[in-house]
């Protein structure tokens, strides 16, 4: 029997994202959308903005968008995807679980709460039994489940790497980020064309502290964040998708490029339908990764590193990933499999 799944806020970049992976995927299947009010009571199709270079598959089209409520969505979907903007899930997604509905989110909202699990499968799957707490604590019948920031999720697969191998000290990260992640309408072509803006809104902060929570132990009631400094600043670029970062990780001793290679390429990926083969690939070319070239390797789920060199304090690197794939979409389907597998779905 296919998990039935719906989708909060399915019109938007990221949902069309989800639509187009969940349609084609061997155990769920799509049975609700949901989008605002000016959506609500149209089709798919009239609704969504379609932007993505393949069709929307026509049966989705045809489907009626939902209002983003409780009552609006069928009782027996078992598994909920939200893409809505942050100041929307915050307002709904506790209404949901308290209906008794389990929620993979991508929004910002909550990420960092306590009883709010924060995962990436391949990094820190043993953190989604922090729904029993949240469960106990909230007196839900469903769950909230949360994917990290799409430039977060870029860094923290290499940077568990190094932890597990020679443990991280201090993280300082500069990144060059795709025009996608600020949504269809979130900068405007005479703002970026020609030019890098070097300022994101609340990006730095969620790089700084998402980071470190991925990177955490869970002792069964709560996670210890991991006890290292990381530093970020964001900057906007003209590429249309796959985020691109400079990362100086200290550690601890003295680390070779060829042992911090060797502990990335290493690093073991997730037996779930849409993790990659490897999870991160280490090129020995001095300018790889780049966007246009290997933000879709692995179906846009892998993430990428090159240009590993030696400093005094540990090393540095370059780390990309497809930032609506790996970075949003991907990685709450991801989160979703995981859900499933740990039997809370
Ligand atoms: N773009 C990216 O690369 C990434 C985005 N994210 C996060 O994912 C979320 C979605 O981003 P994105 O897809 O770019 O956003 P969009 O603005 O493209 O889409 C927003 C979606 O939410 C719906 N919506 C808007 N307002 C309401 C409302 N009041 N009630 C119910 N539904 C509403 C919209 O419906 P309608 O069409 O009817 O307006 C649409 O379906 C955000 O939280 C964003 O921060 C995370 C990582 C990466
Ligand atoms: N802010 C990110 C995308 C995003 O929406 O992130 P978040 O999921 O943290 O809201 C970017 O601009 O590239």
């Amino acid at each position: 029997m296919p998990v039935t799944v719906g989708i909060l806020g399915a019109t938007g970049a990221v949902g069309q994202r989800l639509v187009q992976l969940l349609d084609p995927h061997p155990d769920f299947e799509i049975a609700a959308l949901t989008a605002s009010e000016n959506s609500a009571g149209t089709s798919y199709r009239e609704a969504a903005k379609w932007r993505i270079d393949t069709p929307i598959p026509d049966h989705i089209g045809e489907m009626t968008v939902r209002a983003t409520e409780p009552a609006a969505v069928p009782d027996d979907i078992d598994l909920l995807f939200s893409s809505l903007p942050s100041a929307v899930g915050e307002a709904v997604e506790p209404d949901f679980a308290e209906a008794g509905y389990v929620v993979s989110s991508n929004s910002s909202n909550f990420r960092t709460d306590p009883d709010v699990p924060l995962t990436i499968p391949e990094v820190n799957p043993d953190h989604v039994e922090l729904l029993d707490v949240q469960r106990d604590q909230r007196g839900w019948d469903g769950a909230l489940l949360k994917n990290p920031n799409c430039s977060t999720i870029t860094m923290v697969p290499p940077l568990a790497a190094l932890d597990e191998a020679f443990g991280v000290e201090r993280v300082d990260v500069s990144t060059l980020q795709a025009v996608s992640g600020a949504g269809y309408s979130g900068v405007t072509s005479m703002e970026i064309i020609d030019n890098a803006i070097p300022h994101i809104g609340g990006e730095e902060t969620k790089m700084e502290t998402e980071s470190r929570k991925l990177l955490g132990e869970f002792d069964g009631s709560e996670v210890e964040w991991l006890d290292a400094d990381v530093a970020a600043s964001c900057n906007r670029i003209p590429t249309l998708d796959g985020h691109l970062e400079n990362v100086w990780a200290d550690l601890d001793g003295d680390v070779s490029v060829e042992e911090a290679a060797e502990a990335m390429a290493a690093y073991p990926s997730a037996d779930l339908h849409s993790s990659p083969g490897p999870l991160i690939k280490v090129f020995d070319e001095p300018d790889r990764p780049q966007p246009r070239l290997d933000r879709n390797r692995e179906d846009g789920m892998q993430i990428s590193v090159g240009g590993i060199q030696e400093t005094e304090t540990g090393i540095q690197f370059n780390t990309l990933a497809h930032n609506t794939l790996r970075g949003a979409a991907g990685a709450s389907i991801l989160n979703g499999e995981l859900l499933v597998e740990k039997g809370y779905v």
